[in-house]
């Protein structure tokens, strides 16, 4: 579970890049969060992740606060940012180990979840070549597996699905749904409306740093008073500002 309350972010001292934002995403749900460039995303997704801090508001990640006890909230979540660095040298596997170690995964489970996922995202025959080798949607399932072996109860993932070719795509969708079924949260950003209309439980729409709409679709188009997709409704929205 995630909950922000009244949180702001400004940058250089003027520009509020996400104002008085309140949200609650509980177990069990996939949540989109949806938004034009610059809306504030990424910056919302720093925030509940540590990376950046609010200038004011709560933070709470499966109820840890996740600015004044920031390393036991860090162990709640699993985060794919939006264009990762990497340890380029690195082979795939010891990669992963690299990532297993920090969250000190027993050495057993680790196998189990390396093979898992390897298999489940057809990496099994690159792990051992180095990272710098890999395609960009090779690294972006490197990122992902790195992000899951310890088995994370919260998945926090900014543009998850760029440059995964559809069977990756797929897969990790199809994962999205067996995490929430099991009673976990699933909260991802993305800009691909379709994806978000069909796999997300409730979205929300952030422009210019505030949220316009949350809530699932069904209710988007009795709000809006409309039959059309998630699509035409959020141009209709976000696009005559
Ligand atoms: N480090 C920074 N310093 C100054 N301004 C920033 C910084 N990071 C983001 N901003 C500004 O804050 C606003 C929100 O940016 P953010 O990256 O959160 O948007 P986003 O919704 O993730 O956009 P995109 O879809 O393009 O990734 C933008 O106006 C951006 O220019």
């Amino acid at each position: 579970m995630i909950e922000l309350t009244n949180v702001t972010k400004t940058y250089n001292g003027t520009h509020k890049a996400v104002d008085n934002l309140t949200l609650t995403i509980p177990q069990g749900e996939i949540f989109g969060f949806l938004g034009p460039n610059g809306a504030g995303k990424t910056t919302t997704i720093k925030m509940i992740t540590g990376i950046t801090s609010p200038d004011q508001g709560s933070i709470l990640i499966n109820g840890v606060d996740a600015i004044h006890n920031s390393l036991e909230a860090k162990r709640q979540f699993g985060y794919v940012p939006d264009s990762p660095d990497l340890f380029l040298r690195l082979k795939g596997l010891e990669y992963l180990n690299f990532m297993a170690d920090m969250y000190d995964v027993p050495k057993e489970l680790r196998k189990q979840r390396i093979d898992e996922l390897a298999g489940r995202f057809s990496m099994e025959n690159v792990l051992s070549d180095p990272i710098q080798s890999y395609s960009h949607g090779m690294r972006q399932k490197i990122v992902i597996m790195g992000v899951l072996i310890h088995n994370p109860s919260v998945w926090i993932l900014d543009e998850p699905l760029t440059g995964l070719d559809p069977k990756s795509s797929y897969t990790l969708k199809e994962m999205m749904k067996e995490h929430t079924n099991a009673g976990k949260t699933v909260f991802f950003s993305t800009h691909v409306l379709e994806v978000a209309e069909k796999l997300c439980d409730r979205v929300a729409i952030i422009n210019k740093g505030v949220i316009r709409f949350c809530g699932t679709f069904k209710e988007m188009q009795e709000h809006f008073k409309s039959n059309e997709s998630l699509e035409k409704i959020f141009l209709e929205m976000t696009g005559h500002e």
